[in-house]
């Protein structure tokens, strides 16, 4: 599987405001080269603070896009994927609208009753890791559902989890001209954060976008 992150960031690396309200960060060509991305995609992937946060649709934006996956014989929109532990995405959240698959990816944890209510709303679940999603075993229960390019929309939190377990092998981050500040704003890269063994990604590329820059790394 190839794991591509994406996210927009403040001058000041923040990808919100403590109030964890979505900030439009990016610009229209920014939007416009990630619905690119996620249409590029089998799969869309965010963490369950930002379902909570944003309640996004993760589809393609663009008529033309969905239909160019169409013709190739790919379902209109990439599918959909939550890492969840414990099932806090409500049941009527976008995400579970029917426009495209929708995996939930959940611990041992997880409620049998939510996972149930999760399953009649229409949601694939996987489950692996005592308390928490284990990312490596459920992205590659993915890979075996044929998911081999998975687009990452953040946030902070599972961002962190993945340059963890070393599962990111590209970053785009698109750096906007805004300030946001905050010490408890959440940031491209949250958890724990490293001690030691920092990863390293080389800079493959930098791009002007809209008012800001896109900066491409590779692990
Ligand atoms: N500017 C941008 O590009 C973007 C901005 N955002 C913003 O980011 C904020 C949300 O970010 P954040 O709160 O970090 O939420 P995330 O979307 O990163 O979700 C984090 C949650 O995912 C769950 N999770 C399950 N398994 C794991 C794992 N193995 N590792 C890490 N997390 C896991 C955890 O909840 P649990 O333990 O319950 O499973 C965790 O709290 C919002 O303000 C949103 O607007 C979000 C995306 C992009
Ligand atoms: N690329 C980008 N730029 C920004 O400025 C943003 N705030 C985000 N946020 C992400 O986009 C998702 C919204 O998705 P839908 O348009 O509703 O499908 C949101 O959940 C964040 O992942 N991204």
């Amino acid at each position: 599987m190839h794991v591509v992150v994406n996210a927009a960031m403040s001058v000041d690396g923040k990808l919100s405001s403590r109030r964890r309200e979505q900030i439009a960060i990016s610009g229209p060509d920014d939007f416009d080269r990630v619905d690119q991305l996620r249409a590029d995609s089998d799969a869309v992937m965010v963490g369950v603070g930002t379902i909570l946060a944003d309640d996004p649709s993760l589809t393609v934006d663009d008529a033309d896009r969905r239909a160019a996956r169409a013709e190739r014989g790919d379902p209109e929109n990439p599918a959909r994927v939550i890492a969840d532990s414990r099932i806090r995405t409500p049941p009527d959240a976008t995400v579970l609208d029917g426009r495209a698959q929708t995996y939930l990816l959940v611990s041992e944890a997880a409620p049998p009753d939510f996972i149930e209510e999760m399953e009649d709303a229409g949601a694939y679940v996987i489950a692996a890791g005592q308390d928490r999603v284990d990312l490596t075993t459920t992205l590659a229960k993915l890979e075996g559902d044929g998911i081999d390019q998975l687009m990452v929309e953040g946030g902070g939190e599972l961002i962190f989890g993945l340059l963890e377990e070393a599962l990111v092998d590209e970053l785009f981050v698109y750096v906007g001209p805004k300030v946001i500040g905050g010490r408890d704003a959440p940031t491209l890269a949250d958890g724990d954060g490293f001690i030691e063994d920092f990863p390293e990604p080389e800079l493959a590329d930098v791009e002007r976008v809209d008012d800001g820059v896109v900066l491409h790394w590779q692990f």
